[in-house]
Formats: C-alpha cells, sequence, structure tokens
C-alpha cells in the first residue's frame, strides 16, 4: 500500500463517523484531500453536510467537487472537524501547520465539539519535534520576535535552526497575511509547557502544538486503519 493509499484508508474510516446534517470543519493538506474526495461523493449521493473549510486551498476544492460550503462565523459552532497531521504522539498531541493553515485549523478545531485527526503511520512518533515546528507570526517586528521564541526556546532547553518559511522569491504568506516561522527543534519533550509560552509572545499568531485538541485519530499502514485515544 503507497502513502496515498494509507491517506484514503484513514480518509474513509473517518468519513464512517459523519451523518446527516453535520456541521464540519474540513482540514487542509494531501490527507485532508482524500477526505474531500470522499465526502463529495457521499454528497452527491445524498448526504447533507455543510462545511467550514481551514485554508484557501481547502475552499477550492471543495467547491470545485460540490461540497457546500458556509464560514466559520456563518457557522460558529460545529459537529466535528476531521483534519490530517505532521506528526502526532501518544497522548493525541500533534505538530501541524506543515501547509501553512495552522491558524485557521485550531480556530476551526476549538469551535468544534470533536475533532479527528487522519494520518498514515509515518506522523506516529513517541516525542514530538522531529517535524520542524510552523509558528505564525506577525510579519512586523518578526527578527525581535524569533529572537524571543529562541530565549524561551532555551529556557526550556531546546535548540535549533528558526527559519522564515520562503516562498518562490519571498517570504510564505498564509491566508490570513502572516508569516510562518519553522523551528527546528528535533525533540520537544515538553510539548505543553512549550505552547503555553509561545502564546505569551508578542507577535506570535499562533504555533502548531494541537494540545488536548484532539479527539481520536486514525492511523493508517499497510494491515489497514487504527484508531488512536490519548494513551491507547
Ligand atoms: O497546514 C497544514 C496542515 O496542518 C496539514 O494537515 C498537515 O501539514 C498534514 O498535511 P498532509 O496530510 O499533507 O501530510
Amino acid at each position: 500500500m503507497d502513502a496515498r493509499e494509507m491517506k484514503i484508508k484513514a480518509a474513509a474510516a473517518a468519513l464512517e463517523h459523519v451523518e446527516n446534517g453535520m456541521r464540519l470543519g474540513i482540514g487542509t493538506g494531501s490527507t485532508a484531500e482524500e477526505f474531500v474526495r470522499l465526502l463529495a461523493e457521499r454528497v452527491a449521493d445524498g448526504l447533507s453536510v455543510v462545511g467550514v473549510p481551514t485554508s484557501e486551498r481547502t475552499a477550492r476544492l471543495c467547491l470545485e467537487l460540490g461540497v457546500p460550503l458556509k464560514s466559520l462565523d456563518e457557522l460558529p459552532e460545529l459537529d466535528l472537524t476531521i483534519d490530517g497531521a505532521d506528526e502526532v504522539d501518544g497522548r493525541l498531541r500533534l505538530i501541524k501547520g506543515g501547509g501553512g493553515a495552522l491558524l485557521r485549523e485550531k480556530i476551526v478545531a476549538a469551535a468544534s465539539s470533536r475533532m479527528i485527526v487522519i494520518a498514515d503511520e509515518t506522523k506516529v512518533v513517541e516525542t514530538l519535534g522531529a517535524f520542524k515546528l510552523p509558528i505564525e507570526v506577525n510579519p512586523f517586528g518578526m527578527v525581535a520576535t524569533r529572537i524571543a521564541i529562541e530565549r524561551v526556546a532555551a529556557r526550556l532547553g531546546l535548540s535549533g535552526a528558526i527559519e522564515v518559511r520562503r516562498s518562490g522569491d519571498g517570504n510564505y504568506m498564509t491566508d490570513g497575511g502572516h508569516y510562518i516561522l519553522d523551528a527546528s527543534f528535533g525533540r520537544i519533550p515538553d510539548a505543553d509547557a512549550l505552547a503555553i509560552t509561545l502564546n505569551a509572545i508578542p507577535g506570535v499568531v499562533e504555533h502548531g502544538l494541537f494540545i488536548n485538541m484532539a479527539s481520536i485519530a486514525i492511523i493508517a499502514g499497510p494491515a489497514g486503519a487504527r484508531t488512536l485515544t490519548a494513551d491507547t
């Protein structure tokens, strides 16, 4: 089974949690896009749901495939969000934002009663941090913000390059008009402390640590899909 087939398997298992009439947060990334494709088939067959997309990219795909959408302001309380992740640990703590959508993803997940993460086995880790942690920052004072991040990270025993994400000739810009700093910490032994500390830095708009947000994770491997709950 190749990577795409595993993503489809996880997405298909997540689709079983979708019920008629649900208000759905719809994630971003290659795994979430497999979910959108399967969801669109069910919508074409008569399933009635309304989605709130977590990025312009997801919104475009949903519109193209006929998945009905509303904005989060029109639908501020959601039943379920289904989204991918860059890393998942045993407590269902996540790193997200590899695709740059972390801010909207976190706002949408926080507005949802439940969040289901869909991923392939390669995303499951003992300790978060091998994947560069995306930190969304305001362009104003980005260098000062980066220095502040380095200082608080050092106090938590974390080091490693913190680089501005690039796209073409310029800095990558999120849907919200911010930049992303990717932090190569390698290992983040205390993700909870780092999450709180980063949130306290002026200039940090949001970070890619999703703590206590996922209800379950559906992890697909060559043998099929399994469901993870925190500490199982
Ligand atoms: O910003 C992007 C999101 O957090 C994605 O859900 C995450 O990067 C995983 O993407 P993929 O399913 O493509 O690995």
